[in-house]
C-alpha cells in the first residue's frame, strides 16, 4: 500500500486519525511497534517492521512504508461537533534528528506547543498534558487540542498556512468525519487519510490512558450532597467487563469484555448534540459553555412534572419518591409544566436549560442502567465531550446509577472525557498494514 492509498483494513484496529509526515530519514532503528508499552490489539495479516520515527520532511527515495510510518505524530477525530486533535511531541530528538529536521517541523511543534489558542475557535487543554509518556519506543508529551468540526475549513487553510501539505502524505483518521472530509484534506493539503473505526479507537485510548494515569478514573461519592459529594479515584486497571457509554452528539453503549472484544449494545440520538440544539432553541444561548452556565443557574423542577405533582407526594407502592422527575425515569413528561402559559410565563433561560441537561441525562442514565442489568455489568464509565465542564450532569449519572441499581451499578469518569478516540487513533497505526 503507497502512502496515497487509503487504509481501512478491518483487521487493523485502532486509529481514528493519526499522522505520518513523509520522513526523511534514513534512521532505521527497526523498532518493533508490537510490545512498545501498547495495548495488544489484533493485527493485520501482514507485517511491515516500521522504522524509529523521524521528525524531518518528506524525502522521495524513501519506500512507501518509511513514509508512511514517520513522524509526526497526531491523532486526530473528527467528531459530529467537535474535532479532537493529539500530538504526541516527542522530547528524545537525537542531535542527527535535530539537524535533519526541517525549519517547517520545527515551526510547527513550536505553534502547537507553545499556543494554548489556535485561530478564534480552536483551544488547547492544556490542564489534560501528559508528559513522559511513550509513545512507539519514543518519549515525549501528549497535548490536546479542539476545534468545532463546523471549523474544518479554516482548520485546513492554517495547516496550509504552516506548511503542512509540503510534509505530510497520510493522515490516519477516525470519527464520521474521517470519511466526511476525506477528499477536502487531499485537495487542501495533500493529506491522505489513513482511517480507523472509531469504536475500537476509543477503547484503546481508553486503556492506554489509564494505564498512563493512575489519577484517569474517578466516582464521585456523595453525588447528591452540595458540601459532601467529592471526587474519588478509582483503579481501572482491571477493567473487564465495564459498559462504555460515549456521549458525544449521539450516544453509543459498548459492553466491554476484553481490549478486542466488544459490542456496540445500543445507541440514542439523544445525545449531547440534542441538549446543545434544543438549549439554543430555548434559550437563544449560543455555545456549550453558555448553556451549561445557564443550567447551572436554573431549577428544572420548574419546568418538569414531578412524581409528586402527579400524586401529591409519593408513589409509594412503586417507591418512586415525590421529588423524583417523573419524566426522567418513568418516561412520562419531561417538561411537563410547559403545556400551562401561566407556568411558561415564569421560567427563567436558566430553569430551561437546566430541564433540558437534565431530562437528556436522565434518559442516558436510564439507558445506561438497562443496558447494565442486561448485560450483568456493574462497571459503567461513561466518556465524551458532554461531560465537559458538566458536572451536573456526571453527578446525576452517579446519583442514578448508584440509586436505580440499589448501589450495585457505578458510574466511572475519566478526565480525558473526549479525547480517548483520536489517542486510540494516533496509538493505532503500530507498523501493520494490510
Ligand atoms: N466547546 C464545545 N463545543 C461544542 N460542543 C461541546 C463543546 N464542549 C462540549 N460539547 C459537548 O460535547 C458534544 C460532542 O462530544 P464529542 O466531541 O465527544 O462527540 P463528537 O465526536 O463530536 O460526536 P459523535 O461521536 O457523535 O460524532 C457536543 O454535542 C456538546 O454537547
Ligand atoms: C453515529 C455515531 C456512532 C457517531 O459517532 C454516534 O453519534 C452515535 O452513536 N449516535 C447514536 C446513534 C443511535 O441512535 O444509535
Amino acid at each position: 500500500m503507497g502512502p496515497h492509498a487509503t487504509h481501512s483494513c478491518k483487521d487493523c484496529l485502532g486509529v481514528r486519525i493519526m499522522s505520518g509526515y513523509q520522513g526523511g530519514s534514513s534512521s532505521s532503528s527497526g523498532l518493533n511497534g508490537a510490545g512498545d508499552g501498547e495495548v495488544p490489539f489484533k493485527r493485520s495479516k501482514r507485517y511491515r517492521p516500521y522504522n524509529r520515527p523521524s521528525t524531518v520532511p518528506r524525502n522521495p527515495s524513501l519506500n512507501q512504508d518509511q513514509q508512511v510510518m514517520s513522524m509526526p505524530w497526531f491523532g486526530m477525530d473528527i467528531g459530529g461537533s467537535l474535532a479532537k486533535l493529539v500530538y504526541f511531541e516527542p522530547k528524545d530528538i537525537t542531535p542527527d534528528e535535530a539537524n535533519a529536521e526541517v525549519e517547517t517541523l520545527k515551526n510547527i511543534r513550536r505553534y502547537l506547543t507553545k499556543n494554548s489558542a489556535y485561530g478564534k475557535t480552536g483551544h488547547r487543554d492544556i490542564h489534560l498534558q501528559m508528559d513522559n509518556v511513550e509513545v512507539r519506543g519514543r518519549k515525549g508529551s501528549l497535548h490536546f487540542i479542539r476545534f468545532p468540526t463546523s471549523e474544518m475549513g479554516n482548520f485546513l487553510e492554517l495547516a496550509k498556512s504552516k506548511g503542512m501539505a509540503t510534509l505530510v502524505t497520510t493522515v490516519c483518521a477516525t470519527g464520521g468525519g474521517a470519511y466526511k472530509f476525506e477528499d477536502a484534506f487531499q485537495r487542501e493539503v495533500n493529506m491522505n487519510l489513513m482511517k480507523f473505526d472509531e469504536l475500537d479507537s476509543l477503547i484503546r485510548g481508553i486503556l492506554y490512558i489509564e494505564t498512563n494515569d493512575p489519577k484517569e478514573c474517578y466516582y464521585f461519592a456523595d453525588p447528591t450532597s452540595e458540601n459532601q459529594c467529592h471526587k474519588v479515584p478509582y483503579d481501572l486497571s482491571n477493567p473487564y467487563p465495564f459498559l462504555l457509554v460515549n456521549i458525544g452528539s449521539g450516544v453509543s453503549v459498548l459492553a466491554v469484555h476484553g481490549p478486542n472484544t466488544y459490542k456496540r449494545i445500543t445507541g440514542t440520538s439523544l445525545g449531547g448534540g440534542t441538549f446543545l440544539g434544543l438549549c439554543c432553541l430555548l434559550t437563544g444561548c449560543n455555545t456549550f459553555e453558555e448553556a451549561i452556565e445557564l443550567a447551572t443557574g436554573g431549577d428544572n423542577t420548574r419546568v418538569d412534572k414531578l412524581v409528586k405533582d402527579i400524586y401529591g407526594g409519593d408513589y409509594e407502592k412503586m417507591g418512586l419518591p415525590g421529588d423524583l422527575v417523573a419524566s426522567s425515569f418513568m418516561g412520562v413528561c419531561s417538561f411537563g409544566q410547559m403545556n400551562a402559559k401561566d407556568k411558561r410565563a415564569n421560567v427563567s433561560r436558566e430553569d430551561l436549560a437546566r430541564a433540558t441537561l437534565v431530562t437528556i441525562t436522565n434518559n442516558i442514565g436510564s439507558i445506561a442502567r438497562m443496558c447494565a442489568s442486561n448485560e450483568k455489568i456493574n462497571n459503567v464509565v461513561f466518556v465524551g465531550n458532554f461531560l465537559r465542564v458538566n458536572p451536573i450532569s456526571m453527578k446525576l449519572l452517579a446519583h442514578a446509577m448508584d440509586y436505580w441499581s440499589k448501589g450495585t451499578l457505578k458510574a466511572l469518569f475519566l478526565e480525558h472525557e473526549g479525547y480517548f478516540g483520536a489517542v486510540g487513533c494516533l496509538l493505532g497505526f503500530n507498523g501493520f498494514v494490510s
